[in-house]
Parts: C-alpha cells; structure tokens; sequence
C-alpha cells in the first residue's frame, strides 16, 4: 500500500482498543471546554497555559506523569467526568474503533466526589452510548479501574474493592483491573499483586502495566503472575535491560502485550519506532495489541498508531486485519461480543477485496 493509502485504510479498519486512560486521552477541545466550566480556572491565559503543558513536549517518563494532574485538575465533579468520559468514546468512535476498553484510577473529591460516585460517573456515560454516538457508528464499550503503584497500600486496597463492587453491579460493563502509576513508584509485588488476586477470583480481568523501566525482580514476579494481558513490557527484552530469562518467561507465558509506540517514544523509554521491541513480537508472532496509552498527553488516535506501526514495520493490509483479530482475542468482550467483532473484522476484509 502506499503512504496515503495506509493512512486511509488504517482510518477505515474497525479497530479495537485495549489500553486507554481516560484522564490521559482528553482532546484539547475537551480540556478546554471543561476549564471553562471551572470558575478556577475559565481565564484565557489559564487554559491555554493548562493545555500547552498538557502537549509539552516530554523530556522523561518523570515528565509525562505530571501531565496527568493536569486532567485531573478539570475532571473534579460526576458532569466533568461524565463530559470527559462522553468526549473520548466519542473522539474513539470518529476514529473508527469498533470496541473500547477504557481504564481509569477511581478518584475522590473531598466534600464533592466520591470513588464511588466517580465510578458511577464513567458507568452511567457508558451505558447512555447508544444516545450519543451517531445512528452510522458502532462501538462497543468497556471499564477497568485502576490502581496508582504511586498510591498507598490502603488506597489500592479500596480500588479493588470498589472494582469488585461495581463488577457485581455491572458486570457487561465493568470487567478488569489494572495496574498502573510512575514505575517507579511503590511495592507492587508485596503490597499490590494479592489484592489483584482478590478482583481475579471475584471474577475481573487483570492487565497489568510491565517493565516500562528495568526492574528483574518486579518483572519476573509479574510474567509468573500469568495476568490476562501486559502492558508496554518495554524491558523484558536483553536489548532494553531485560535479560534472556525475562524474555523467555514472557514468551512461554503467551500472555498478550498492549503496545503503545507514540507513547514508548515520546516517553524515552524507547529510543525509535524502528528499534521498538514490537519488531521481535512480529517476528515471534507473540499476541499484541497496537494501542494509544494517552492519546491528549501524547497528542495520537488509534489509526495513527496503526499507520506507525504499519510503515515501521512494513506491515500489510492483511497484517493489519491480523493485529485486530489479536486485539479482539486478547479483549476483555463477552464470546458473543468477540464473534460479533469477528464478524465485523471478516465483512469489512470482504469489502477491501482482502478475504
Ligand atoms: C505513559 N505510561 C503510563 N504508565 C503508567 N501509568 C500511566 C501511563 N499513562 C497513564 N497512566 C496512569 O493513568 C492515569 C491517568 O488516567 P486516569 O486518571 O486513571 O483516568 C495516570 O495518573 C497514571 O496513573
Ligand atoms: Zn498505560
């Protein structure tokens, strides 16, 4: 295909994506609109300073993660969250994404929001989708809540058990946890894996995010913990700090990476697009799937990332009909979901003259 055909038919795949922090996927139009609903902060100056140094360029990964309490200072009442969550299915149903998992860390707001309500807020934005996305888009939609490593033992604690809670009150909505925050951060594996032990045998799905930054002992202990997908797992591989061992533990385990190129780069934790440790999966056709992490923070969509990966790695249209189908085995979707994500993947292949 050529460039401009690889950008057109990455637009028009019915894509699927597994890893998206809702407070890292907030479009500048969304951030603007929601400072403007905040008497804090509605002035021009504030919300063009607030949103040049959500697009700052990153310089580290330290970098990138105080981005975050940029969202976080708009999206501090149920309407903001709801406006919030609302815009980015949106912004994922324009870009031509058939099924969404989003992800976000329950957050309270003393006296105004509580974790609970917080939930509720995303919830009840899901279910309402069919009112909002327009009657030619499909997209389906789901929840993981996170726990921030950044956080305390007690704060994870009561994640989980606000996750497991909401599961139990919505489980075709609610259906994992996830494990996120500054890698560089917290005892994952003495104070957080056994509570994600509690949300798996209460039923939820566990992604994990994995060696973004080197860390042997974390990371065997994560690949031995068999969670149902991993996250970036930029240092497994020997050529960025991982060892032979740590990457056969990850190839034996067959669990599905959640790759986030634009986010790996402009983060430093990868040096290039070329070198990305993506070029090994291909070539071991070990399960992934292509995703934004943040698309507002790292300013991408879903089809760019397929373009990327697309030209970096001299990928076919049949290639990528392949990553969705990964991407749709490796989801969280109920069986009837996935054959319906199946179904659309082979009707849409017909129409490309692929199949
Ligand atoms: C860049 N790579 C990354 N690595 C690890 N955690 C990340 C992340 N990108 C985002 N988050 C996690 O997602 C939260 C923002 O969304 P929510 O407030 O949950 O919706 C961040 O606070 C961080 O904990
Ligand atoms: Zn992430």
């Amino acid at each position: 295909m050529d460039t401009s055909d690889v950008e057109s038919f990455c637009l028009r795949l019915p894509k699927v994506e597994l890893h998206a922090h809702l407070n890292g996927s907030l479009s500048e139009d969304t951030l603007r609109v929601l400072c403007m609903e905040n008497p804090d902060l509605s002035s021009d100056e504030k919300i063009n300073a607030l949103i040049s140094s959500f697009h700052l360029k990153n310089r580290s990964l330290e970098e990138c993660f105080k981005k975050f309490d940029i969202a976080h200072a708009v999206t501090i009442n149920p309407a903001a969250v709801k406006k919030a969550t609302k815009d980015v299915i949106s912004d994922f149903a324009a870009d031509g994404v058939a099924y969404l998992e989003i992800r976000t860390t329950p957050r309270s707001v003393p006296g105004v929001m509580s974790k609970r309500e917080y939930i509720q807020a995303v919830v009840d934005t899901i279910k309402d989708v069919p009112s909002f996305i327009g009657p030619n888009k499909f997209i389906v939609v789901k929840l993981l809540l996170s726990v921030n490593r950044r956080e305390s033992p007690a704060e994870a604690e009561e994640n989980i058990r606000e996750a497991i809670v909401a599961n139990a009150a919505h489980p075709d909505i609610v259906v994992g946890v996830d494990l996120s925050g500054n890698p560089k951060c917290g005892n994952v594996v003495q104070d957080i894996l056994p509570l994600f032990t509690q949300a798996r045998i209460s039923g939820l799905k566990i992604a994990l995010h994995c060696a973004e930054i080197p860390n042997e002992y974390e990371v065997e202990e994560m690949l031995k913990y068999n969670a149902d997908r991993l996250g970036h797992g930029t240092c497994v591989h020997p050529s960025h700090g991982g060892t032979e061992r740590l990457w056969k533990l990850f190839l034996d385990s067959k669990t599905p990476l959640e790759v986030c190129l634009t986010s790996n780069v402009k983060c430093k934790t990868v040096e290039s697009y070329e070198n990305h440790h993506l070029q090994h999966l291909l070539q071991l056709q070990h399960p992934f799937a292509i995703s934004t992490d943040d698309k507002g923070v790292f300013s991408t969509t879903l089809s760019k990332e397929f373009e990327l990966a697309a030209k970096t790695f001299n990928l076919s249209a049949l290639e990528l009909c392949h990553c969705i189908e990964m991407a749709i085995h490796a989801s969280f979707a109920s069986t009837d979901e996935k054959k319906q994500l199946m179904s659309e993947l082979s009707a849409f292949k017909t129409k490309e003259g692929l199949a």
